[in-house]
């Protein structure tokens, strides 16, 4: 029996509270008097040992951090620091801001968000005190995926978390989001909320950090960017992190940064992607490239691999027509047409599986943490700026060799492309070139010509694709790699299964009636020209979209063991329930960036958030519970089943 007023371990609640609150200073007060004795000099870099006056900690033990965090860093098999993490952390405790560059999957994740965590915790912040952590992601995976190791290390902490990514209603999350200490957000809902939500207000802010730092200060988010900076306390610390980030990134000045470090880790390094990862190249006559790759998927059933296409359109003609060939491996594919939530439940399959393909546009391309995929494939390689074009491929194949993990790449690049392969070089990229092996390959136009001869979606959908394919094409700035001109259209037309090559209204000056003669082939093309493209193109989808919609779509399961040739009968997929979903799923993307570019999130005006497990007693626990929203409950149902994998 315990006494009243008295607990087991001896005292009442209030000795207990107070003993408890002078542990929690004397615990803050050791560490700050750590970080100021063990912080690095300024501008130095921890891991060069003849400028540091001790070497770097190697063990997370090793550093000041408070007991929650090492305790959720050993919950979460977490003991050595990876480099970035030695490097960066103590001057960040210290303070400071940063900007963090190292190779692909080389852990940016944990060097940010456990000094983050520190801050707050040595702030003893809580509820009442607000926003005190912010980190913006330009993909709605990517800040899932952050959130996931936030909530796995910092599980014994007492601060809220809370992701919020679009997806749902806004009002929905409304209330909470005012609760929360750390937002995992991609920028334009984080916007919305700083516009719309009454009290929610980042003015205590005391870390931002920006993830893929080198995308969210790209153009694209630009606008969302300042409005959200405008917003917040310029006395606050703020982290760059991206595999590509360099100390010229990008109109820096709007960040405020204030003296920042600058660590890259893998500066020094003969090469900028992981030493684990043998790229290739092949060049490939156009009108053969998707012959190439459905020749590569079925030699290599038992891999897993990410094929990055340039648009949407592209994405699902190649994994539709790959479907119902039936190369004997499951097939799925990735893009900002998809829902939200479905986006998730397909990445996350793809996360489960040892052996599958998916086709995916950049959605996928940046910081995504997909276990042990084997190969990268990019068949047309670049789709946004030209001086993006080497990030956007290390980013890419970064995908795959990670963490100490091997892995293997592969480039098809066109005769006229081949100055991509140099420039890859040039970036202290090892990429060889290898050859094309004929005897392996398997013709696919003649099979494609059946299947788009018996069915009139199928067709339209790879008019729809070809025609993006060509606009990505004509997009490029950079002409000497990307020239529609040196395009054999026709031909490519042919091998795409297209009896006649689409008519180009996206390229169609209207001035000048030239059928059949692409924009990009005509010497007087008119100016407003992308624009009307963009219209266009937003027009016909809607028309398609009412087609589609009317026309029955099949799916059809991704096994050699039919024997088909791809015109028998079409098999549900058990894999994917869904297709009839994507059709419903693409009239939402408005926000979402160019009609066939990128889909990452530059404009996301959907929801879904979620709270974080709080250590605060457990009806605020049962409270936090209750109110999470049904997508929220997804998210988190399949964040949970990722953790088992
Ligand atoms: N200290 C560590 N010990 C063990 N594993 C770690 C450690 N730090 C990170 N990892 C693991 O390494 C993998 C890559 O980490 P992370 O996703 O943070 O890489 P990244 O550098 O952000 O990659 P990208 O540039 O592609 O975004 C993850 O699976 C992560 O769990």
């Amino acid at each position: 029996m315990v006494a009243k007023g008295k607990q087991r371990g001896g005292g009442t609640h209030k000795e207990q509270r107070s003993k408890k609150h002078e542990r929690l200073e004397e615990e803050i007060q050791t560490l700050e008097q750590r970080i100021a004795a063990e912080a690095p000099p300024p501008g130095t870099n921890p891991l060069a040992n003849d400028l540091a006056s001790k070497p770097a900690a190697k063990s997370f033990r090793e550093l000041p951090l408070s007991r929650p965090t090492l305790q959720g860093l050993e919950e979460g098999g977490y003991k050595t620091m990876k480099d970035i993490q030695r490097a960066c952390i103590p001057h960040i405790l210290a303070g400071r801001d940063l900007l963090g560059a190292a190779k692909t999957g080389s852990g940016k994740t944990l060097a940010f968000l456990i000094p983050v965590m520190e801050r707050l915790f040595r702030l003893k912040w809580s509820k009442l005190d607000g926003l005190g952590g912010l980190v913006i992601s330009p993909t709605r995976e990517l800040a899932i995926q952050i959130f996931e190791v936030l909530r796995k290390v910092g599980k014994k902490h007492e601060m809220s978390a809370g992701l919020v990514i679009g997806g749902k209603d806004v009002g929905q999350e409304q209330e909470r989001v005012t609760h929360m200490n750390i937002l995992v957000c991609t920028p334009g809902r984080l916007l919305q909320h700083m516009d719309e939500t009454y009290g929610f207000d980042a003015c205590n802010l005391q870390v931002l950090v920006l993830d893929e730092a080198d995308r969210i200060l790209d153009l694209g988010f630009s606008a969302t960017i300042n409005s959200i900076v405008e917003n917040l306390p310029k006395s606050r610390q703020t982290l760059l992190f991206s595999a590509t980030l360099s100390k010229q990134v990008r109109d820096l000045a709007r960040l405020s940064l204030k003296e920042p470090e600058y660590i890259a880790i893998h500066e020094a390094s003969s090469t900028v992607t992981p030493s684990r990862l043998q790229q290739h190249y092949m060049v490939v006559n156009p009108a053969e490239k998707l012959d190439v790759l459905w020749s590569f998927i079925k030699m290599h059933l038992k891999s897993k691999s990410i094929v990055f296409l340039s648009s949407c359109n592209q994405v699902r003609f190649v994994h539709e027509v790959f479907c119902r060939l039936r190369p004997g491996v499951v097939l799925s594919a990735l893009h900002g047409k998809i829902k939200q939530e479905k986006r998730l439940q397909i990445f996350l399959d793809f996360c489960e599986r040892k052996e599958a393909v998916l086709f995916a546009t950049d959605v996928a391309g940046r910081g995504l943490d997909f276990p042990e995929v084997d190969w990268v494939i990019q068949a047309i390689c670049a789709q946004v700026d030209c001086p993006e074009d080497v990030a956007t491929y290390i980013h890419r194949v970064g995908r795959t060799a990670r963490n100490e993990a091997k892995g293997k790449s592969l480039l098809l690049l066109c005769e006229h492309e081949k100055k991509m392969a140099s420039n890859v070089q040039e970036a202290r990229i090892p990429i060889k070139q290898i050859q094309v092996n004929k005897s392996r390959m398997q013709p696919l136009h003649q099979k494609l010509a059946t299947l788009l001869s018996q069915d009139a979606s199928l067709k339209h959908m790879a008019q729809k694709a070809f025609v993006s394919y060509l606009r990505s094409v004509h997009l490029q700035p950079d002409k000497q790699i990307f020239d529609v001109n040196k395009l054999p259209v026709e031909l490519l037309a042919s091998s795409w299964g297209l009896p006649t090559m689409p008519r180009l209204r996206f390229v169609a000056a209207p001035a000048v009636k030239k059928k059949n003669i692409p924009y990009a082939l005509r010497e007087d093309g008119n100016k407003g020209a992308e624009k009307e493209e963009k219209e266009e193109e937003e027009e016909e989808e809607e028309e398609e979209e009412e087609e589609e919609e009317k026309s029955q779509r099949t799916r059809v399961i991704a096994t050699d063991e039919e024997g088909s040739d791809g015109a028998g009968p079409a098999k549900e997929n058990d894999d994917d329930d869904d297709d009839d979903e994507e059709e419903e799923e693409e009239e939402e993307e408005q926000g979402a960036r160019s009609s066939d570019g990128s889909d990452e999130e530059n404009s996301d005006v959907e929801v879904a958030s979620a709270g974080w497990k709080g250590g605060k007693g457990k009806e605020e626990a049962i409270d936090k519970k209750r109110s999470l929203q049904d997508e929220e409950e997804l998210a988190l149902t399949l964040l949970k089943k990722r953790q088992r994998v």
